[in-house]
């Protein structure tokens, strides 16, 4: 059985604007974690709020363990929220944040259990500190020391690690995701920030203007972008016009391998890497052949920017394909070209509209 099943959800704060959130549907298994992803706006905190039971939805339904949430009050949901600001306690210690979180806990049992939790954190030595005292990352573990106190079944993150500077933003991510493997926790997380979501999450939600343009794990979505939006958000993408027929297709670049198999008017993502150059032969140069306008080394790998017929494509390769800025090359594809999904387009023995792949 699914852990969490949200099915349709539709949340409109102003009736002339579009909604905040529409139709949303998606799953969440025992003990794994989904990254909500999407740019400023687009409806992962409302959401969120809804799954949490802080903000009424108009549409869908929230089920926990099977059973529907929606008669629920937020604090007898069982979900933990851990907030972007810690909101920990100023005056009380380290310990006595997360005593105070064991209310409901036997009094002379708050003590040991809370002390069992800042182990579990790593803070065992901290726990007469205050949070001004703290490290942002070290308030971060006590706030979710704080949330497992209250045993939830569900842990939702609004961008907990967006306070936290670069260096110690991956290391809390680290043990905040080891954190939770261990406690087998269910999760959420909210963010904006794709290195994030891929590093952070089993599962990822893309979510675009209220919508959930696609679902699944980060491979997936990464190497089979649905739509544009999703190939330009997850990553850096290419994207080629070309006219398909079965598995191939002609475009700028040639006749080049697509998946999957359409016929017709097609836009295709191509990765950065996933493009490569070669030296330039008589077989492959053209009148007005790719040439590079800019060159970045990168260590392990190279960028760079490659002007043809009017437009840029980026390239990533390896360090050995070196190539000066003003060459002249060849442009080749090293992997298929994903088809996205526009208005109307048909894949082969699919009907019109049936998404690609069944996990979004
Ligand atoms: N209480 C509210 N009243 C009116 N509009 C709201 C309210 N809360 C959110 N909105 C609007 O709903 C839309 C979605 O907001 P939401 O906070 O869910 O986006 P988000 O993806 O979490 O953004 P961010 O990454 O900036 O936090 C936005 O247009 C926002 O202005």
């Amino acid at each position: 059985m699914n852990h969490l099943e949200i099915q349709g959800l539709t949340k409109r704060f102003d009736l002339s604007s579009p909604p905040a959130v529409h139709d949303v549907s998606f799953q969440l298994k025992t003990g794994e974690i989904l990254g909500l992803l999407g740019p400023s706006g687009c409806g992962k905190t409302t959401t969120l709020r809804m799954i949490a039971g802080f903000t009424p939805p108009d549409g869908g339904e929230i089920f926990l363990e099977g059973a529907s949430v929606a008669s629920l009050p937020p604090e007898r949901r069982r979900i933990g929220f851990v907030f972007q600001d810690y909101a920990l306690f100023p005056n009380k210690t380290v310990l006595d944040n997360v005593i105070f979180a064991l209310h409901r806990k036997k009094r002379p049992l708050r003590k040991n259990r809370a002390r069992d939790l800042l182990a579990l954190v790593g803070l065992s030595r901290e726990e007469h500190r205050f949070p001004h005292e703290l490290s942002g990352g070290q308030q971060q573990r006590v706030a979710l020391a704080r949330t497992l106190a209250a045993e939830p079944e569900l842990i939702l993150l609004d961008e907990p690690f967006s306070n936290l500077d670069a260096a110690l933003r991956e290391s809390t991510r680290a043990d905040v995701r080891s954190l939770l493997k261990c406690a087998e926790m269910s999760a959420i997380l909210v963010t904006h920030d794709q290195e994030e979501a891929l590093s952070f999450c089993d599962t990822l939600g893309v979510m675009n203007a209220g919508t959930l343009e696609q679902t699944g794990t980060p491979e997936e979505i990464y190497l089979n972008p649905r739509t544009a939006f999703v190939a330009q958000f997850l990553g850096r993408a290419n994207l080629l016009r070309g006219t398909a027929t079965g598995s191939t297709a002609r475009t700028d670049l040639g006749e080049i391998a697509i998946h999957p198999a359409t016929d017709g008017s097609v836009l295709l993502s191509l990765r950065p890497e996933h493009l490569t150059l070669l030296p330039l032969t008589e077989a492959n140069s053209p009148d007005d052949p790719p040439r590079i306008t800019s060159r970045e080394f990168r260590g392990h790998d190279l960028t760079y920017r490659v002007k043809f017929r009017n437009r840029e494509f980026l390239v990533h390769t390896d360090y050995t394909c070196d190539y000066p800025p003003g060459s002249a090359v060849a442009l080749a594809p090293r992997r298929p070209g994903v088809v996205l999904q526009e208005p109307g387009l048909c894949f082969r023995g699919l009907s019109p509209g049936t998404p690609r792949n069944s996990s979004g």
